[in-house]
């Protein structure tokens, strides 16, 4: 669906001059900045695949949507949307992919929500009877009832969100690009937006590239993640699997029914170096242990021999951390 090869976008802007009239000699300055937001990226994204594209600020994320949107044109590279060069063929490929700038409204912003999908429809050629039908649709999943004959500009953050999305849906793109679609959000206006993410991408089968630094909405959203650092891609692949690459510790916590007995010995023992406690309070135990390098069955038969346990809770790192810890490796 999407194919990126060897992409890569080099900014020039002209250096600033300083003191008098400087604007102008700004202007027909011939220094120029090199800036390489972009540096020769490639992989390719499968038709119905929820894929997570993030990376600390200025990695390179919103260039590269830009490129594949064909907003920008690559320095260097290919890309391929759908068998379409986005930047070639804007008109035909533009009518399979829908677009959503979370910092930026597509809407106008002084008409009424439903005349802006009236024009939109207009522009895309889609039919009053799909038109009406596909709004049905999303006015139920994103409630957008509420807020019909609203100007754009005053809507709520969350509102102004899900206008958005119903609008980059309105001529039924196969692809949908969204960047950071959660921004701002409070956590109910969240959980709704992503509720009806999932319903596009599992029930429509839509493919859906999404960047954002809310890894809650990686972790709930999408089944594979790149990450982009200084303009190259560091990481492709599973959540699972990076994880297990960063191997953060998983907290454990171990309660006991009666008395138990922690070894004092216990650094010195041939498991020592698979798991360490890290706080007991009354009849509970806190250990962390790299769950790459002994099993939770394993956990279990040695914590038993300190006594009968009651109950064991897992909590594993959370994805932010793994990101925050991936980025400083
Ligand atoms: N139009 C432009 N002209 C010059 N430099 C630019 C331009 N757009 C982006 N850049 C630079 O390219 C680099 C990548 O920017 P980009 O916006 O793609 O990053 P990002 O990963 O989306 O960041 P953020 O998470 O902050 O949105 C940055 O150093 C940025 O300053």
């Amino acid at each position: 669906m999407i194919e990126a090869r060897n992409l890569y976008k080099e900014f020039k802007t002209p250096v600033v001059r300083e003191g008098r009239f400087s604007g102008i000699r700004t202007l027909f300055s011939r220094e120029y900045r090199h800036k390489e937001a972009v540096c020769g990226i490639s992989f390719q994204v499968e038709r119905g695949e929820s894929v997570g594209y993030i990376g600390p600020n200025g990695a390179g994320k919103s260039t590269t949507i830009k490129m594949l949107t064909g907003i920008l044109h690559p320095t260097s590279g290919e890309v391929s949307v759908g068998g379409l060069n986005p930047h070639k063929d804007r008109r035909k490929a533009v009518r399979q992919l829908g677009v959503v700038f979370g910092q930026r409204s597509q809407l106008w912003w002084d008409l009424p929500v439903k005349d802006s999908y009236d024009i939109l429809a207009q522009m895309y050629d889609v039919s009053p009877a799909d038109k009406n039908q596909r709004l049905n649709q999303f006015a139920e999943l994103l409630d957008l009832n509420e807020f019909w004959e609203t100007p754009v500009r005053k809507l709520s953050l969350g509102q102004r969100m899900r206008a958005d999305i119903a609008a980059a849906m309105l001529h039924d793109p196969e692809l949908l690009f969204l960047d950071e679609p959660t921004i701002g959000l409070d956590v109910h206006a969240k959980v709704n937006i992503r509720q009806f993410l999932r319903t596009l991408n599992q029930d429509f089968g839509k493919t859906i590239l999404l960047t954002t630094h809310d890894m809650d909405d990686i972790e709930q959203l999408c089944n594979r993640v790149m990450v982009i650092d200084h303009g190259q891609l560091t990481y492709d692949g599973t959540i699972p699997s990076l994880r297990e690459m960063i191997g953060l510790p998983t907290s454990i916590r171990i309660k006991f029914r009666g008395a138990y007995h922690v070894p004092e010995d216990l650094d010195r023992r041939a498991h020592s170096h698979l798991f360490r406690v890290t706080g007991m309070e009354d009849d509970t135990v806190m250990i962390e242990a790299n769950r790459t390098e002994v099993s939770t069955m394993e956990i279990i038969r040695i914590v038993g021999t300190w006594g009968e346990i009651d109950d064991i809770a897992m909590e594993e790192p959370e994805f932010e951390e793994v990101i925050r810890s991936y980025s400083a490796s």
